[in-house]
């Protein structure tokens, strides 16, 4: 190991998600092959052991790039100096809930989270929020980090994405790499829009490819947006591996950049583009490079497309209301 490891805080690090997501972290998948990793367990008190019991495992993986791993129960223990806070932990959804439903339970969560990464973190700190309602679990964050910048702070809607992409590839017959600027606008919920207006396959318009419009708003819309339902009922489980991955892809990206003529999707406070009120954490088309990211600009929005954004990005606007009476933003 020639360079200084980097801090990954994973909260939540007992659960399904942090079972699948710990190993691709150590095993160098989330920052590449030549960067080691401190690994940074955050559990709650009757968590702790089971996190214990993973951590022992990934000792047993013998991984080269892992430097270390602590455990706590301390959000402020936990985000000392973090580089990536990746923040799965909460109360995830059981059939027939909502994800809205989770709102103020979860608050409780992402508010002291948030107070740890501002009084705490390393000064280049990015954070993901996996746990639901992620858009605005994150918001509730960033919120309570006044001295980070906002951006910092994003949601994960990588899954959406990596979903509506096999979606797609498997309507056409092409495989998912031939799929190119697919976008998930808004939330990360029933009422997310993914977008193949502006979508490429092998370089045609993705929906001038499909040439059909019942499919996309009849199954190809609805399939993605309520997928992680689907799962529910058909694993009795919300989405974990899936899940897991879709963090490593997100985080990876934002890191390494998107390839050339390609962009991705991520939840990230607005600056208004596109109609989308500022400050609240929402979906866009980003390119990444650099460690930063971009909207994509200069879209345009057919008529289709901005009556399901505005839906979802209301949707977004009233979650936040929500926790502002909460007093939680
Ligand atoms: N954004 C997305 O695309 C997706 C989000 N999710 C969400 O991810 C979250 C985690 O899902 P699973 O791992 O399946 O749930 P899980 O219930 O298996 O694990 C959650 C873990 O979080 C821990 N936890 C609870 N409060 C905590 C706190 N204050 N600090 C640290 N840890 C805490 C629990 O002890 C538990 O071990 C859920 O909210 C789920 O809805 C799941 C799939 C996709
Ligand atoms: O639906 C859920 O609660 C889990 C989730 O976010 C997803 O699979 O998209």
């Amino acid at each position: 190991m020639t360079k200084a490891p980097v801090n990954v805080t994973v909260t939540g690090a007992a659960g399904q998600i942090g079972y699948a997501l710990l190993f691709r972290v150590a095993s160098g998948q989330l920052l590449g092959p030549d960067t080691p990793v401190r690994l940074r367990l955050l559990e709650i008190p009757q968590a702790v052991k089971a996190a214990e019991g993973t951590a022992m495992e990934l000792d047993d993986c013998a991984f080269p790039l892992l430097a270390g791993i602590d455990i706590t129960d301390d959000a402020n223990k936990a985000f000392a100096g973090t580089n990536i806070g990746l923040l799965v932990g909460a109360r995830p959804r059981g059939p027939g809930m909502e994800r809205g439903d989770l709102l103020e339970a979860n608050g409780g969560i992402f508010k002291p989270q948030g107070e740890a990464i501002n009084a705490g973190a390393a000064e280049d700190v990015r954070v993901l929020v996996v746990g639901n309602p992620a858009n605005t679990n994150a918001l509730i964050a960033q919120a309570h980090a006044p001295d980070v910048p906002a951006s910092r702070f994003t949601a994960m809607t990588r899954l959406d994405h990596n979903r509506a992409q096999t979606q797609l590839a498997q309507k056409l017959g092409v495989g998912v790499s031939d799929i190119k600027k697919l976008t998930i606008w808004g939330n990360h919920s029933a009422t997310q829009y993914p977008d193949i207006f502006h979508a490429e396959v092998n370089g045609k318009n993705a929906a001038e490819s499909v040439n059909d419009q019942q499919w996309l708003a009849d199954q190809f819309i609805p399939t993605v947006a309520k997928r992680g339902a689907a799962i529910i009922e058909a694993r009795g489980a919300s989405s974990a591996a899936s899940a897991a991955n879709a963090a490593i892809d997100h985080v990876y990206t934002w890191v390494n950049g998107t390839a050339d003529g390609d962009w991705t999707s991520m939840g990230i406070p607005s600056d208004g583009s596109y109609g989308v009120p500022e400050g609240i954490i929402s979906s866009f088309p980003v390119t990444c490079s650099g460690g930063e990211y971009q909207i994509v600009q200069g879209l345009e929005i057919n008529d289709f497309s901005r009556q399901r954004i505005d839906a979802s990005v209301a949707e977004l606007v009233e979650e936040r209301d929500t926790v502002r009476k909460l007093d939680l933003v």
